[in-house]
């Protein structure tokens, strides 16, 4: 599939699957069960955490529940624009709950700074990240993420939920795409 445009394989199906276990322990270890605020509520950041949010969930030994929150900064680019635009709001109030934000990567961190400020505005008993994937240019943004996956190089990646134009989200794992593809984008 996608003959030719993945350039190399960063991350396979295995080393994923068997890290997103680890986090689900690391998680269940932060938020006791029978807790006044309830179960804990997952926050989905769509569309690119769709596979991560699902395997976590599954995962997970503790009740959760799930919200999903669509926001774009990308478009067909491959890097940010910037401004980070609401395409789907949550359906629930947020007050009061332990909120996990569930994001698949954190590039200029952009979209989670905003998320963040957005979501605490909102009055959650506590809010927290996890992210799939993380690259060096993050580590400049003032966000604080609880827990992350991968650190992975500055290099566009594609695949279990991120895509290039809406395209590769459905690879089981996670390459870097061959340069040809986005040539004349614009973008890095
Ligand atoms: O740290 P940043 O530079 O802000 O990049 C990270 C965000 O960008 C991607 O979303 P995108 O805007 O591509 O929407 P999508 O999830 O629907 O693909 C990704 O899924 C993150 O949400
Ligand atoms: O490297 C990336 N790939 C796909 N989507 C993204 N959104 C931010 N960074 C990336
Ligand atoms: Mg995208």
């Amino acid at each position: 599939m996608y003959e030719g445009d993945i350039a190399s394989v960063l991350l396979t199906e295995d080393e994923i699957q068997a890290r997103v276990k680890e986090l689900a322990v690391e998680i269940a270890s932060r938020y006791p069960v029978g807790s006044p605020q309830g179960d804990l509520l997952l926050v989905g950041v769509l569309k690119g955490a769709i596979f991560f949010m699902t395997d976590l969930s599954r995962a997970l030994p503790i009740p959760t529940q799930m919200e999903f929150m669509a926001v774009s900064s990308y478009g067909s680019s491959t890097s940010s624009s910037g401004v980070v635009r609401i395409l789907k709001d949550l359906d629930k109030d947020i007050a009061g709950r332990n909120v996990l934000i569930v994001e698949d990567i954190i590039d200029s961190g952009l979209t989670l700074s905003w998320l963040m400020r957005n979501l605490s505005s909102r009055d959650p008993a506590s809010l927290q990240v996890v992210t799939l994937l993380r690259k060096p240019d993050a580590v400049r943004t003032d966000v604080e993420v609880s827990m992350i996956g991968f650190d992975i190089p500055n290099e566009f990646v594609v695949g279990y939920g991120l895509d290039y134009a809406e395209r590769y989200r459905d690879l089981p794992y996670i390459g870097t795409l061959d340069p040809k593809v986005y040539e004349g984008d614009g973008g890095m």
